[in-house]
């Protein structure tokens, strides 16, 4: 159905390799390292120690977007894990609760490799809301998903299976590239969602939508959103003149303007 394959500047990227309709679920995979709600990632430390070979290989071969700062904070970070966990180690072992000679001093390359696992995460890591046990997690395949602010497809973390879901959203042709929003909205203009995806992914988005005159009519329509976003919260905040039609309207002028944009899903089944 897909094919991980050059997807130009962004690296590599899932394509389908035939149709595939609206609804279908292309991916349910597992974390292959993740971060729970409340834990920051000096959790990955530890969590990393307990992957099978296969899967440090698989968790290594993803890509990271490294610049000179965040390899720099990364190291001191790394370092700083090691050290401790080190320590930690070492003083288990002199209470004698650790088993006489398993200690070792930290290795150079521990802490590179886990400055460059702190890189991959970063670059990879899927966000999820309150609603999940996960925080953050990577993926040996669905992180490979190119991010678009129009995206084809949407993730659904399902808990009790401990998967992520990816389904299409609308209809994907053969050769087409597989997106995901990595944002948690959808109507932000390109000034916030660049920002935001630099801050938090460490890229420029170069999808369609953030092209400066492909993405022109694009942002025309989410300004009207948040135009009517803003009337309806409004409206919102004076119970007492609330006119049920007329927010009904406001919806469904609202749920016009995604569909417009070629956003569906989610964001369009829970307005
Ligand atoms: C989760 S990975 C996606 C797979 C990645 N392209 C690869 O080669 O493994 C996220 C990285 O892909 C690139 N990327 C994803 N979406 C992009 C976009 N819309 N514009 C530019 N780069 C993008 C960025 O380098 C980002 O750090």
């Amino acid at each position: 159905m897909w094919e991980i394959r050059l997807a130009g500047p962004k690296g590599l990227g899932v394509f389908a390799k035939s149709f595939i309709p609206r609804g279908t679920r292309i991916f349910s995979e597992k974390p292959l390292l993740a971060i729970l709600q409340g834990q920051d990632t000096s959790a990955l430390y530890n969590a990393t120690k307990q992957l099978s070979p296969d899967d440090r290989a698989s968790l290594l071969s993803l890509s990271a977007h490294v610049t000179k700062e965040s390899s720099f904070i990364r190291w001191n970070k790394a370092s700083w894990y090691v050290v401790k966990e080190t320590i930690l180690d070492l003083k288990a072992k002199l209470r004698g609760r650790n088993g006489a000679g398993n200690w070792r001093m930290p290795r150079f390359h521990a802490i590179g490799e886990h400055a460059a696992i702190l890189s991959i995460f970063r670059s990879n890591a899927f966000k999820f809301g309150r609603t999940s046990q996960f925080h953050q997690a990577v993926f040996p395949r669905i992180s490979r998903i190119n991010h678009s602010c129009i995206p084809n497809a949407q993730g659904n973390f399902h808990d009790v299976l401990g998967k992520f879901n990816i389904h299409a959203t609308r209809d994907i042709d053969a050769d087409e590239e597989l997106t995901l929003n990595y944002l948690q909205e959808h109507g932000a203009l390109r000034a916030a969602r660049q920002l935001q995806l630099l801050n938090d992914y460490g890229f420029s988005c170069d999808c369609s939508a953030c092209d400066v005159v492909r993405g022109q009519e694009g942002e025309g329509k989410r300004t009207q959103m948040l135009n009517v976003l803003r009337t309806f919260a409004e409206g919102a905040a004076q119970e007492d003149t609330q006119n049920p039609g007329e927010e009904l309207r406001t919806m469904q002028l609202f749920i016009n303007l995604l569909e417009g944009e070629g956003i569906a899903g989610r964001e369009v089944a829970t307005m």
